[in-house]
């Protein structure tokens, strides 16, 4: 069985979305998520072009990867994502590390954010904060690895067979388990190959941790790479180990429309971290500005997407504790209101 019980309890052979309904429960029926932590770095000074992108940090500056995992928690975030998103064992040996660092590197994501979480709760211990905080071990997708775009197409030419994607992740993902996250996150997956990919191996591997599956999409109907959402979300639904299904690094205008797709097809919990609006040019590599929405917009549509059904809320690329701390309160009036004393 590969992964230990993590800071949320014991989850050793319980259903991943029982897990999750367990943690949603603890944090009063919402969870708050972190926003982007590759945003975050470069904002806090740190260069991520580079192939490894925010995963640069755990070799340059891990130091500032904790401050960032601190300052989300300090905006109310119940969930810190690990900066493992485009690091792999691939990646790091083709910068000469040999098997064992990469590995080690891998580990060290999930290393920091647990310190993290440690030194919050130790800041914290005389007053009251948010419960649970969770840590999420992220795996990016192949088409992250590539840093070519291609994890916003879903595109991956001959490579893309099946045993080649398990294949590409599989010691990845038993090495982030060990490290003891509390969930791991599948995030930003562009396609069915993919997420079927991920299903297979959470079961080959003996995964004990729940797992998250997260897709993206650019018209509110299919995920990036044309393939139907609903199918995927099915996919997702039909692993006992996903904990929680949702989407990720899309548009804030196209959630309603995804969120009601996936409940077609799961009762598992909901998930939702959208970017902040803006486009991402792959070409060039950079955020085309201009076209996102304030952190008020962003939070104005919080509300809908409680109503829809969605408990776990939060930020992808462009957003920032700032954003967190605005969802943070909206969820906890809303929270509140919910609990007014009938007059
Ligand atoms: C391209 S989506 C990136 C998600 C990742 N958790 C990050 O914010 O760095
Ligand atoms: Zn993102």
């Amino acid at each position: 069985m590969v992964g230990k019980s993590g800071g949320g309890g014991g989850v050793a052979e319980e259903d991943g979305a029982a897990a999750v309904r367990r943690w949603v429960e603890a944090g009063g029926g919402r969870l708050v998520m972190d926003g982007g932590l590759a945003t975050e770095l470069e904002a806090n000074g740190a260069d991520l072009n580079d192939p490894l992108w925010s995963a640069k940090c755990l070799l340059s500056s891990p130091h500032l990867i904790r401050k960032v995992h601190l300052d989300y928690l300090e905006a109310g975030a119940n969930i810190i994502i690990t900066a493992s998103y485009q690091a792999t064992i691939q990646g790091f040996e083709s910068k000469g590390f040999s098997k064992e660092q990469s590995e080690d590197l891998l580990a060290k994501s999930v290393e920091i954010a647990r310190e993290a979480r440690d030194m919050f709760l130790k800041e914290h211990s005389d007053r009251p904060i948010q419960h649970p905080i969770l840590v999420a071990a992220s795996i990016g997708s192949y088409g992250a690895y590539l840093a070519d775009g291609s994890e916003y197409s879903g595109d991956y030419g001959e490579a893309g067979t099946l045993e080649f994607l398990k294949d590409f992740h599989k010691r990845r993902l038993e090495v982030l388990a060990e490290a003891g996250p509390d969930l791991i996150a599948f995030e930003t997956i562009p396609n069915k190959l993919e997420a079927q990919a991920y299903v297979e191996l959470l079961d080959e591997c003996n995964i004990s941790i729940p797992a998250w599956f997260s897709f993206n999409s650019k018209d509110g109907v299919h995920i990036v790479s044309g393939d139907s959402l609903i199918e995927c979300a099915t996919i997702a639904n039909g692993c006992s180990k996903v904990g929680a299904v949702g989407i990720n690094c899309t548009p804030p205008r196209f959630i309603h429309g995804l969120i009601l797709s996936i409940r077609k097809v799961t009762d598992k919990p909901i998930l939702i971290y959208p970017n902040s609006g803006e486009r991402y040019d792959a070409e060039k590599k950079e955020w085309v500005e201009s076209t996102g929405v304030s952190d008020g917009d962003f939070v104005s549509y919080v509300n809908e997407w409680c109503k829809d059904g969605a408990v776990l809320i939060g930020g992808c690329c462009r957003t920032t504790p700032n954003t967190i701390k605005a969802i943070s309160r909206s969820l906890n009036q809303r929270h509140s209101s919910l609990h007014l004393p009938v007059a």
